[in-house]
């Protein structure tokens, strides 16, 4: 009984050392600036949707301190204000020689209502006179909710993660186009593998499953993006797509752990889950590196241009998912 116990024990201290180890030892990606890199983005202006937490909030954190002007488009003001304070006394504290003693080369921040699942929302944005927007990243996200329908009555999670952004890049391409270069960074998940743009149901009246509608968009997410290189082709505007990996975030808000695996899944997270600072550096790549200069069209995950499933890359579906959402969102010509 003695020899099982320990046994037991030291199974457990092995189990949480190795976990332990993976974290530190693990394969997070290097952040890409670590100083030396400011001002690289300065003058620049950066709209970031859902830029108060998670992904969204560590790349504005980012591009920041390499000086540039971002905007968090953000669906709660207060949430949003909240964060702005927040991030303003982080890059205060840290401080760093190429930020100067008070911190003047980073950047601005400004905080504007955006809830993407109202396309009068997202009209009104689009509205606030803005003199440039050199890099728009379409990063906000809804993961596996129960079955919601947006303002306008579109399933919540294609509504929010696909047509919110469809409209709002659509919106701002005049200002992108007068901005060039101009890039547009679209954030989607590997998931997208397990879901197929169903046009017969795209709000799914018919049948609600929550992973294949988040799959769902997030494929959509890919197939919009590789039209629009397509329609930007001459124009010096570039739009790319990125995995960020599985990341530490509020996105599984909507999952229900029961109370008693929470701990266990809390441990798991944090040994295998990039956190949020590791898991923008694709974003924070895509929306300030020079090497990335004129590539469009193409899919990354760890700052390295990624192979995409044939259904991703079709063109057909890629076309018609582009005039069925120009309708949906009322912007057809
Ligand atoms: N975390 C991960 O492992 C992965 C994340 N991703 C993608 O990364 C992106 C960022 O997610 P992540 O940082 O993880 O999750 P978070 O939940 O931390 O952040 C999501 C952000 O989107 C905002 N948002 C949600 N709905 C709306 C809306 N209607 N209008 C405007 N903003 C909205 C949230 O605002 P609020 O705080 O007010 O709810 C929040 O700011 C998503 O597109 C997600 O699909 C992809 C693969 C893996
Ligand atoms: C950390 C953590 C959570 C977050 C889960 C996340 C962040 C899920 C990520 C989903 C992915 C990988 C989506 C891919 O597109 C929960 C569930 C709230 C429970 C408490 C601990």
């Amino acid at each position: 009984m003695a020899v099982a116990t320990v046994a037991a024990l030291l199974a457990a201290l092995g189990g949480a050392l190795w976990l332990a180890a993976r974290r530190f030892v693990g394969p997070s990606v290097k952040r890409l600036h670590r100083g030396g890199d400011s001002g690289l983005m300065h003058g620049k202006t950066v709209l970031i949707t859902g830029a108060n937490s998670g992904l969204g909030r560590a790349t504005a954190a980012e591009l920041l301190r390499l000086g540039a002007r971002v905007i968090m488009g953000c669906r709660d003001r207060t949430r949003a204000e909240e964060a702005a304070v927040q991030l303003r006394r982080e890059i205060c504290q840290a401080g760093g020689p190429e930020l100067g003693p008070d911190s003047s080369g980073a950047g601005e921040l400004v905080v504007k209502e955006l809830d993407l699942a109202s396309l009068r929302s997202v009209r009104s944005f689009c509205q606030e006179e803005e003199p440039r927007l050199d890099v728009l990243i379409n990063n906000a996200g809804i993961f596996q909710c129960p079955y919601m329908k947006t303002e306008d009555g579109f399933e919540m999670q294609f509504g929010v993660n696909h047509l919110g952004h469809f409209l709002l890049t659509n919106l701002l391409l005049g200002l992108l186009k007068s901005s060039a270069p101009s890039r547009i960074v679209v954030v989607t998940s590997k998931l997208y593998k397990y879901g197929d743009i169903n046009f017969e149901d795209l709000n799914s009246e018919q049948n609600y499953n929550k992973r294949f509608c988040y799959s769902r968009s997030k494929l959509a997410n890919i197939l919009f993006t590789r039209e629009l290189a397509r329609r930007l082709e001459g124009t010096n505007v570039t739009v790319n797509v990125l995995h960020p990996g599985m990341v530490r975030t509020n996105l599984g808000r909507h999952i229900h752990i029961p109370l008693l695996v929470k701990p266990l899944f809390n441990l798991v997270t944090w040994a295998f889950f990039k956190t949020p600072l590791e898991g923008a550096q694709t974003s924070i790549y895509l929306a300030s590196s020079p090497e990335v200069e004129g590539v469009s069209g193409k899919y990354f995950g760890d700052c390295k241009e990624e192979e995409l499933l044939p259904k991703a890359m079709d063109e057909s579906v890629a076309g018609k998912l582009w005039d069925v959402s120009e309708v949906m969102v009322g912007i057809l010509k």
